[in-house]
């Protein structure tokens, strides 16, 4: 499952402002790659193109045998179907409940009966731990809902490729730390092509198989994870040791003389951290985790906050999550089995 996106000679200008050019890239079929790049250097330009709502100068797409910017409109839209994006604010429309949000692709796209689209949006809300949310309103719920919501959305065409623009943005750690982990079940469920724009080093350090990076109008690698991740190139050093020296600046336009400048004075931009182990697929109680309220809250009479992931022990896992991650994380570098979450290594 999941389709490859084979980009080729990609340029893209809004007038004489060349975005970037040239660029070239295999997103592998099934895997979860991420973007990464300073701000303005066109990450969200580039998440529009793949998905035809942009079109470039020059340059292919390939998904399969079809160059997708020049694609015929009907056939650009039977194409589209293959795509899930989540934007950055999930997109939901204010007006029309978290049900009716993520039904509306089925309606719009599809001839399916209420009942068959009553089942598919109650299994996406289940993926994303969204059960119970059903009549909540966009303004009622949290960012990481919104998000949660946005994904769930995405998710009922089942498609073969998910793009995701930025998807820590206005989250906490934790709750960031959540929803990459949702991404890895996600993807481990179904196997479908991700890619993720994002900051976020710790997203890019932990969940993906493929990392890129824009900047300049260039992209300057896409590769295995450990590939950047243990890249001297002072661009990407700068970048995931968030160093304020180095050729990346303010206004991301220096000027040759002053990067030369800078050169000279041998600007240090760290020394790399050891590579963390990539986030593995959680078992079974962690997903039951995060769908709130679980079988505990219904027992004891409780209604937990909107956003909250309180499981059947009464855990909250908004708190228990980093304690968890460290303790897979602790193990894996050991070489030892991660902590159970049911269990009391942790
Ligand atoms: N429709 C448009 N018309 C003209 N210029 C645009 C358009 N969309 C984006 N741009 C410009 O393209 C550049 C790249 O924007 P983009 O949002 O893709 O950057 P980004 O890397 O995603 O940034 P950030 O990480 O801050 O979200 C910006 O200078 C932006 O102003």
């Amino acid at each position: 499952m999941g389709v490859e996106i084979r980009v080729e000679g990609l340029t893209k200008a809004f007038g004489r402002q060349t975005i970037w050019q040239d660029v070239s890239l295999t997103v592998p079929a099934g895997e979860i790659s991420v973007l990464l790049g300073p701000s303005g250097t066109g990450k969200s330009v580039f998440l529009k193109s793949l998905v035809g709502l942009l079109k470039p100068d020059r340059g292919h797409i390939w998904i399969g045998d079809r160059d997708l910017p020049y694609l015929p409109e009907h056939q650009l839209y039977e194409t589209r179907k293959l795509f899930g994006v989540l934007f950055q604010d999930g997109a939901l429309f204010g007006s029309m409940n978290l049900y009716d949000n993520i039904a509306f692709p089925l309606r719009e796209h599809t001839k399916k009966s209420e009942s068959d689209i009553r089942r598919v949006v109650m299994e996406k809300m289940d993926m994303v731990g969204l059960l119970g949310s059903e009549n909540k309103l966009p303004g009622e719920i949290s960012g990481g809902m919104k998000k949660r919501a946005g994904l769930a959305r995405a998710l009922v065409l089942d498609p073969e490729i998910l793009l995701v623009d930025e998807p820590d943005s206005g989250l906490d750690p934790v709750r960031t730390a959540l929803l990459n982990q949702l991404f890895i079940d996600l993807n481990a469920q179904i196997n479908a092509t991700f890619l993720i724009v994002t900051h976020d080093i710790n997203t890019a350090r932990t969940i993906p198989d493929n990392i890129g990076m824009l900047y300049r109008r260039e992209l300057v690698m896409f590769g295995p994870r450990e590939m950047l991740l243990s890249s001297e190139e002072p661009v990407v050093r700068q970048f995931l040791n968030a160093r304020r020296a180095g050729p990346i600046g303010m206004s991301e336009e220096k000027d040759v003389s002053e990067l030369e400048a800078e050169s000279k004075m041998g600007l240090d931009v760290g020394t790399l951290p050891p590579i963390q182990p990539q986030l593995m697929p959680s078992d079974g109680r962690i997903r039951a985790a995060q769908h709130a309220p679980g079988a505990w809250c219904a027992a004891h009479g409780v209604t937990p906050p909107p956003g909250s992931f309180v499981d059947d022990l009464g855990r909250n896992w908004v708190e228990e999550w980093p304690r968890y991650v460290a303790s897979q994380q602790a193990a894996a570098m050991h070489g030892g089995q991660p902590g159970h979450p049911g269990g009391a290594q942790y």
